[in-house]
């Protein structure tokens, strides 16, 4: 391993029980940091009330780490929206926000969002699909932010057992993580290779760094954002929590294949002088004593940084663009 991801992981690798959430209150209080968590979710609805309900009970009224509870739905056909409410979150439909700016669907459109829908100067996002939540992901994922001013982005880390009709894999999870991510950031960004979950979709972020980054759409959104906010912040202001154990609802092979096809597309948009004439993925399904092709468009939207929204920029007092306060 390279000597400067060594040094990386060893200073910047943090784990959860290090840090109280007394503890970090007080932090909290002495900076006067105020903190938003946003689970963003579609069809959620076996999972997102009882996250909402960890979270609101125990830090937003026994110990007030989080400032607000957000939940963004990007279109459930579910009960996911009167679940997280009567759960104590916000919920905020995806298209009732910044409907000016269009329509793109996916996970990665729901967080660009969430920045104009929240307030916190740190953002927490969590998954919606996680079971068995465990509040020691929120105060992970606060804590290097909370006492460390150097720190601007951490991500989480865990295992990753994989539910399977035959039983559970003990770390067979994260399997878009192992066969695209891991090796992309291997070979195109391998300053990055210290990330033991680099699609980990719990992580918290500065809002300040978060505004000015683009958002890639769909599942491409954590692969960019990591690569874009060591880009911007440098790689000694990222870290990165071990959290224990996550288990989630999985997708199908079929399902994570496109998701690949994604994040490769994000990788391939941060590599300026490669040209990719595709980005189209052909997927085969057997059909009876035939195999026909299946064509999905894997190709990604890059939201701006929010912070050019003018929009965003009134909403939160900043100056207009190009102009001094
Ligand atoms: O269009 C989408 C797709 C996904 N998600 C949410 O993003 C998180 C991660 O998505 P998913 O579980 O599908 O990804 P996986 O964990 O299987 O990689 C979950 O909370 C989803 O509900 C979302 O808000 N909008
Ligand atoms: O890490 C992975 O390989 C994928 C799939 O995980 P599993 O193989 O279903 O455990 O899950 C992550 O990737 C997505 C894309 O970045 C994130 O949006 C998810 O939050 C994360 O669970």
């Amino acid at each position: 391993m390279r000597a400067d991801v060594a040094t990386w992981l060893a200073r910047r690798t943090y784990r959860a029980a290090q840090f109280s959430a007394p503890h970090l209150l007080e932090a909290k209080r002495r900076s006067g940091t105020t903190t938003s968590v946003v689970l963003p979710a579609l069809d959620e609805e076996r999972t997102v009330g009882a996250i909402v309900e960890v979270i609101r009970r125990a830090f937003v009224e026994d110990v007030p780490l989080v400032d607000e509870l957000v939940v963004v739905d990007s279109g459930s056909s579910d009960r996911t929206a009167s679940v997280a409410e009567a759960a104590g979150a916000r919920v905020v439909h995806v298209d009732d926000v910044l409907p000016g700016h269009g329509h793109v669907s996916g996970k990665g459109e729901a967080l660009w969002k969430s920045l104009f829908v929240t307030s916190g100067d740190v953002l927490v996002f969590l998954d919606s699909d996680v079971q068995d939540f465990d509040p020691c992901f929120v105060v992970g994922l606060l804590g290097p932010l909370l006492a460390d001013p150097t720190v601007g982005y951490v991500k989480g880390l865990y295992d990753r057992p994989l539910a399977t009709a035959e039983g559970i894999v003990p770390s067979g999870g994260g399997r878009v993580t192992e066969l695209t991510a891991r090796p992309l950031l291997g070979a195109l960004w391998p300053h990055l290779a210290g990330f033991v979950q680099p699609l980990s979709g719990e992580y918290a972020g500065r809002r300040r760094l978060l505004e000015r980054v683009p958002f890639a759409s769909h599942y491409g959104v954590e692969f960019g954002l990591l690569v874009d906010l060591a880009e911007l912040a440098g790689i000694d202001a990222l870290a990165q929590v071990d959290l224990g154990v996550r288990r989630h609802r999985h997708q199908s092979d079929a399902a994570l294949g496109r998701m690949a096809g994604q994040i490769l597309q994000t990788a391939l948009a941060r590599c300026p002088s490669l040209q990719v004439p595709g980005d189209q993925l052909v997927q085969f399904v057997r059909s009876g004593g035939s195999v026909e092709p299946v064509a999905w468009e894997v190709g990604i939207r890059e939201r701006p940084p929010m912070d050019r929204l003018p929009e965003y920029r009134a909403r939160r007092g900043m100056p207009a663009p190009g102009r001094l306060r």
